[in-house]
C-alpha cells in the first residue's frame, strides 16, 4: 500500500490557508508528520480521514485489498480501511471501556455478538486495559484514554491508521507505553503519526515529513535528514542579553537555558568563531527547517 497526496490545498472560510500545495508520498510503516501548533497537521489528517473537504488536489491510496482508492471521492471505501484517533478524542464518561468498545465494534460492522466479545477482549489485552474494562471512561487518566483511543482505532484491523497528536500531555512513562503499542502495529499497515514532539518521530518513524504554515518543508528518512545536517550545527554558551545580536548574525535554531546561561545551536555551513561542533539530531533538523522558514518569512 502507498498513500500519495498531490497538490492538496485548503483555505478555511476565515481566510486561513491551512494547506498549501501539499504533496507527500507515504509508504507502509510508521510515518511521522511533524510540525508546530497550527502547521496544518490536523487539517491534513482530517482530510485523509474523509472528515473534511479539500479545495483541490488529490489523495490516492494504492494497492489496497479494494484496489486503488481515490480518497477524496471514495470515502466509503476509505472508511472501511481506516482507523482514526483524532486529536480531541471525547469519551462518554459514564460508559465502561468494554461497553464503549463493543458499541464501536458494532458500528464498524461486527454484527456477531460473540465475535465482538473476542475482538474487544483481544484489544483490551493489547492496550493493557483489561483490568479496568468495567470502569467508566470518565475515571481514566490521560494515558489510559489514549490507549483506549488506539484500541477503538484498531477495531476491524485497519490498514490505514491515523493518530493525531496522541502523546501530547502524556507523562514520559505513558508516552513510552504508547510508543510500544504503536510500534507493535502490523507491518502491512500505513500508520500516520501527527505530532509536534520530535522524540515521537525519532523513536518510531522510518519516514517523515515536516510541515509548517501549511507547507511541506522537508520529507525523507529521519536518518538521511540528520545526516544532511552533520557538520553544520554549532554550539555556544552566551549571556541572554547577547541573544538578539546572535540571531541577527546567524541562523539560531534553538536556545536552551543551562545553569542560568543560554546555550544556542546555530545552523551554519562553516564553523563560526568561538563555536564548537555538535552532533546533529532530529531536533536540530526540525528547528533548522522551522527557523529557516521563519527567517524567510521575516525577510519577505
Ligand atoms: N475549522 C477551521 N476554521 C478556520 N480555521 C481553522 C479551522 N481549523 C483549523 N484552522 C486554522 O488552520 C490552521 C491549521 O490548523 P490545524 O489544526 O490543521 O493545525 P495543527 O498543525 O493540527 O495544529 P495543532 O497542533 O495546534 O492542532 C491554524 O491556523 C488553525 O487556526
Amino acid at each position: 500500500m502507498k498513500l500519495t497526496i498531490t497538490n492538496l490545498n485548503k483555505t478555511y472560510s476565515n481566510g486561513v490557508r491551512a494547506l498549501h500545495d501539499v504533496s507527500l508520498t507515504i509508504p507502509q510503516g510508521m510515518f511521522g508528520l511533524l510540525g508546530p501548533n497550527g502547521a496544518g497537521k490536523s487539517s491534513l489528517m482530517r482530510t485523509i480521514a474523509t472528515l473534511q473537504e479539500a479545495d483541490h488536489g488529490q489523495i490516492v491510496l494504492e494497492d489496497t485489498p479494494a484496489g486503488t482508492i481515490d480518497v477524496l471521492r471514495q470515502k466509503h471505501d476509505v472508511r472501511k480501511l481506516l482507523g482514526y484517533l483524532p486529536q480531541e478524542f471525547g469519551v462518554y464518561p459514564k460508559v465502561t471501556a468494554e461497553t464503549m468498545l463493543d458499541h464501536i465494534a458494532s458500528l464498524k460492522g461486527i454484527a456477531n455478538r460473540s465475535e465482538r466479545k473476542t475482538v474487544v477482549e483481544a484489544l483490551l489485552e493489547k492496550v493493557n486495559l483489561m483490568h479496568v474494562r468495567k470502569k467508566n471512561l470518565g475515571t481514566f487518566s490521560g494515558g489510559m484514554k489514549q490507549r483506549f483511543g488506539i484500541a477503538q482505532a484498531l477495531i476491524g484491523n485497519p490498514s490505514l491508521i491515523i493518530v493525531d497528536e496522541p502523546t501530547a500531555g502524556l507523562d514520559p512513562a505513558e508516552r513510552n507505553r504508547f510508543h510500544n503499542l504503536l510500534s507493535e502495529i502490523g507491518e502491512n499497515t500505513i500508520v500516520i503519526l501527527s505530532t509536534h514532539i520530535v522524540e515521537d518521530v525519532t523513536n518510531l518513524c522510518s519516514a517523515m515529513a515536516i510541515i509548517n504554515l501549511g507547507e511541506v518543508i522537508a520529507e525523507g528518512h529521519p536518518a538521511d535528514l540528520v545526516a544532511d545536517l552533520q557538520g553544520k550545527i554549532w554550539r555556544k554558551t552566551i549571556e541572554k542579553a547577547e541573544l538578539e545580536a546572535y540571531r541577527n548574525d546567524y541562523q539560531v535554531i534553538s536556545t536552551q537555558l543551562k545553569a542560568g546561561r543560554t546555550q544556542i545551536h546555530v545552523h551554519n555551513e562553516t564553523q563560526p568563531l568561538d563555536f564548537e561542533p555538535v552532533e546533529a539530531d532530529l531536533e536540530d533538523v526540525y528547528f533548522s527547517k522551522i527557523t529557516a522558514g521563519k527567517k524567510a518569512a521575516v525577510v519577505a
